[in-house]
Formats: structure tokens, sequence, C-alpha cells
């Protein structure tokens, strides 16, 4: 298993989050990928590169270039306004309102955000320019015929849509790795989303768009973030009608009840006739897991991988979420383990 790694996650190292009414230190923070990458070490993954040096060609192709712009620029367009905190939105067009960007800072940065609980510091962009190279680096060693690569992405990307941020994520390094491949080639893929959270980002990348399955499995976003996407009857549009599946679950679902949207995801991913999965791996699906609420336990996340691995198809594996438990990269380390038994 080749893992693609960048010491540029650390320049993703905000100070704040706004939860549950206060400002608190952000779950998503630097010690999660040391974490997992000791972990992928003491299971024997050695096999550890940097990621190749990748421009944004394929992540245009997937985000509206002017939002890739804007995060290029928001934190010194922050700075230059006179703000001393970290970059937070505030402000957001909701219904009835005008989608046109506001020249202000702060109605740019609503505008382009799906949740005010990511604050963009000085360095973000570059961090998550780094993961999205991990996730493109990961896609081009399946495109050289190998059949599994894990990218260790932070910041993650699964809410990051088409020119949207938020839940952490900047740029949607699946998306990208899924874009990646199809232009190596490949003519159908599947983005298969294991994390807690709805995939609400990818979804809305290829929503309309016959070329790319996208599932996801989630706590129902009736009850879970990120609330606004993940029914099950969110199916795909024009050319994407039937491309995507939703899972949603309930509270304190287990792994049987789980496994078996699995095994229907992966069934519908053969019957699209995809030639290769990007697995969306979040391991917030475990039973400690701090934001969530579903009961895997880590030996699940071993059958996890056994039962994609059986699907026969080359995977390439996006980090996405996870949070401060010990273990979190054991979790990871077994589903890589369930991949390549
Ligand atoms: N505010 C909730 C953010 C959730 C982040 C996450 O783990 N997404 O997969
Ligand atoms: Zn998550």
């Amino acid at each position: 298993m080749r893992v693609i790694y960048s010491e540029d996650h650390k320049l993703r190292d905000a100070r704040t989050e706004l939860y549950a009414g206060q400002l608190v230190t952000p779950f998503e923070a630097p010690f999660r990928a040391e974490w997992i990458l000791a972990a992928l070490k003491e299971a024997g993954f050695r096999d550890i590169v940097a990621p190749d040096a990748h421009g944004q060609e394929t992540a245009r192709k997937v985000h509206d270039p002017a939002y890739l712009d804007f995060l290029a620029t928001v934190w010194e367009r922050w700075v230059a306004a006179g703000f001393t905190g970290e970059a937070i939105a505030n402000s957001f067009p909701v219904r009835r309102t005008s989608q046109r960007v506001p020249d202000n800072i702060v109605g740019a940065i609503g505008h382009y955000a799906n949740a005010a609980d990511t604050s963009i510091t000085k360095g973000s962009y570059e961090a998550a320019i780094a993961s999205m190279r991990c996730a493109v680096t990961g896609a081009d060693w399946l495109n050289a015929g190998n059949r599994f690569a894990f990218a260790l992405c932070r910041p993650p990307g699964h809410h990051a849509g088409i020119d949207l941020f938020g839940g952490y994520c900047f740029i949607n390094n699946s998306g990208v790795a899924a874009q990646r491949l199809l232009d190596r080639g490949a003519q159908k893929v599947a983005v298969l989303d294991v994390d807690f959270h709805h995939g609400n980002g990818t979804q809305d990348l290829f929503y309309h768009r016959g070329d790319v399955f996208t599932a996801s499995l989630h706590g129902d976003p009736m009850h879970a973030f990120p609330y606004f996407l993940g029914h099950a009857d969110e199916q795909g549009e024009g050319e994407g009608t039937g491309a995507n599946r939703n899972y949603p679950m309930p509270p304190h679902t287990p792994w049987h009840v789980w496994s078996s949207a699995l095994a229907d995801a992966l069934a519908r991913i053969k019957t699209f006739g995809a030639e290769a999965i990007v697995l969306a791996l979040g391991v917030d699906t475990f039973e400690r897991d701090p934001i969530s609420f579903f009961q895997l336990k880590s030996e699940d996340f071993i059958r996890m991988g056994e039962m994609i691995s059986a699907a026969g198809l080359p995977v390439v594996t996006c980090m996405e979420g996870g949070y401060g438990v010990p273990e979190i990269g054991l979790n990871v380390a077994n589903v890589l383990k369930g991949l390549e038994a």
C-alpha cells in the first residue's frame, strides 16, 4: 500500500472553532495526521512518499475557479481589512437572498461558506493544496497500474462543494482524485464515502454528472451535520440521475446495520460499472468518536476494508474525519489491512 503524506498539513493549525456557542480548540488539528502516520508505520505500512507538486488544473475542473482564487487570497484580505482574529463566516446568503459575491471580505467569506465551524487562518490554503496533492498523487499511483493507495489528506475535503468550504474542508480531495482518474483514462469511477458525516460537497460536485457514482453512508442529516443534504431521495439529476445514493442512518447504528448499507452501495457501484473506487475514509463512525453517534468497533474497520476490497476494484483512499481518540490510527490501519487482505 503506497501512503502519500505531506508535512505541509501542519500549516493548517487553526486556534479556534465555533462549537456549541464557544470558540474551542479545533477537533480537526495536526495531531490527527501524526497519530495516523505513526499507527500506519506501527502496522507495517512503510511505503510512505511525499506528494507530487501538482497544480490546480484538476481541481479547477470540479471546483469553481473563482472559489479557488478566493481560498488563495481570503486570509490576506482578512488581515488587510484590519481583523486580528481568525477568519470566520458569520453572514450567509440564505433563502431569498442574492448570490452576488460581495466585495467586502466578511460578505465574501459568508458567500463561500456552508458552515461557521471552519476558521480560516494563515497557511490554511497552502495546507489544503498539499492535501489535494496527496489525493492526486494517490490517483496517479492507480493510474500507473497499482491497486491501492492511501492519501493521508489533511485538511479533509468531502464537505467542500463546487464553491463552498466548511466542515473543516476546503478542497474536495476525493472529488479531485476521481477527476484525475477520469482524466487519465477511466470512463466511470465511484466515490464511496464512509465518513460518519454526509459527503455533501462530493454530492454537489457530481450531482449532474453520469461518469461519477457517489455513495455516502452517514448519520441522518435530520440529526447530524451537515443537516441540509444527505437524504435518501437525493439520487442525482440530469445526466447524474441514478448516480447518487445516500444511506442516512439513525443514532447508535451498529456494524450489522451499517454494513448492510455498505453491501448495497458496493453492489450499485458494480452495477454502475465503476473502474475504480475513491474511498472517502472518515473513521468518525467509531463508537467513541467525540462528535459522532455510530457504534462501529475497531475490528469492524478491518471488515469494512475487506468488503470494499472484495469488489475487486482499484481503490485510492483519501483521509476524511475521525477525531481525538487514540484509536483513530488503529482504525485507519485496520481499513488498509482489510483492503489488502
Ligand atoms: N461541525 C461538524 C464538522 C464535521 C466534520 C467531519 O467530520 N466531517 O466528516
Ligand atoms: Zn466526519
